[in-house]
């Protein structure tokens, strides 16, 4: 997925090392080849399941923010439609490999939701959009990567499919195009703030995928 101008760019390229680790990470790699572990996939799953509830959440107050009719809409449809992709996923997985969604956090997804949702509730528009940018931007390019390696026949096909398919790429493309389009008339003090949140997005990702691979 290309950046869309010039401040997208630049959060593309703040993030390379980020991305660079996510990419070489042994739980992208056995997901690709289907070596990954069942624990290791199903405490991924089972935090998902909380995770993905409270991005939803924090989409919605980012369309609250949004003073663009299209961006508003944009945003109560990727917190429905985008959100409901990723939940037919879950129960896809939850159903066949007989996971059960975790009861309470876990201390990586703890702390990453806490900090979408302070972002989504305190900060402002331009901020809080690129809190919640990289979990579309990441998991698309990871996905468009494990596709490229992946194995016939892998258990975890549908979880390639869906985050390297049309449909999130459509969500992902509208999102970096309304980062970019805020960067457009934010002060450099505000990009720079812009810019910490997607990276420490980012490493969130890398952490989630750390904590997942130990179990
Ligand atoms: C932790 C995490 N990041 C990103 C996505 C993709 O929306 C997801 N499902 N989970």
């Amino acid at each position: 997925m290309k950046p869309e101008g010039d401040f997208t760019h630049s959060l593309w390229e703040a993030i390379q090392p980020v991305y660079n680790k996510l990419i070489d990470h042994s739980f992208v790699n056995k997901l690709a080849d289907g070596t990954l572990a069942h624990t290791s996939f199903a405490h991924y799953l089972s935090q998902d399941v909380l995770y993905i509830r409270d991005d939803a959440k924090a989409l919605k107050e980012l369309s609250e923010k949004a003073a663009k009719s299209t961006e508003k809409s944009f945003f109560i449809s990727l917190a429905n439609d985008g959100i409901a992709i990723e939940q037919e996923l879950h129960n896809h997985f939850l159903e066949h490999f007989k996971v059960i969604e975790a009861k309470e956090k876990s201390p990586v997804i703890k702390a990453y939701t806490n900090f979408l949702l302070e972002h989504s509730a305190k900060s402002s528009y331009g901020i809080a959009a690129a809190a919640l940018l990289p979990c579309y931007w990441i998991y698309y390019v990871v996905g468009k990567h494990i596709v490229l390696n992946a194995t016939k026949n892998n258990k975890y096909q549908k979880w390639i499919d869906t985050y390297q398919g049309d449909e999130f790429g459509y969500y992902t493309k509208n999102f970096i195009r309304i980062v970019e389009r805020i960067a457009k008339t934010a002060s450099s003090t505000e990009k720079e703030k812009m810019t910490d949140a997607f990276v420490t997005a980012g490493k969130f990702e890398l952490n989630f995928f750390n904590e997942a691979i130990m179990k």
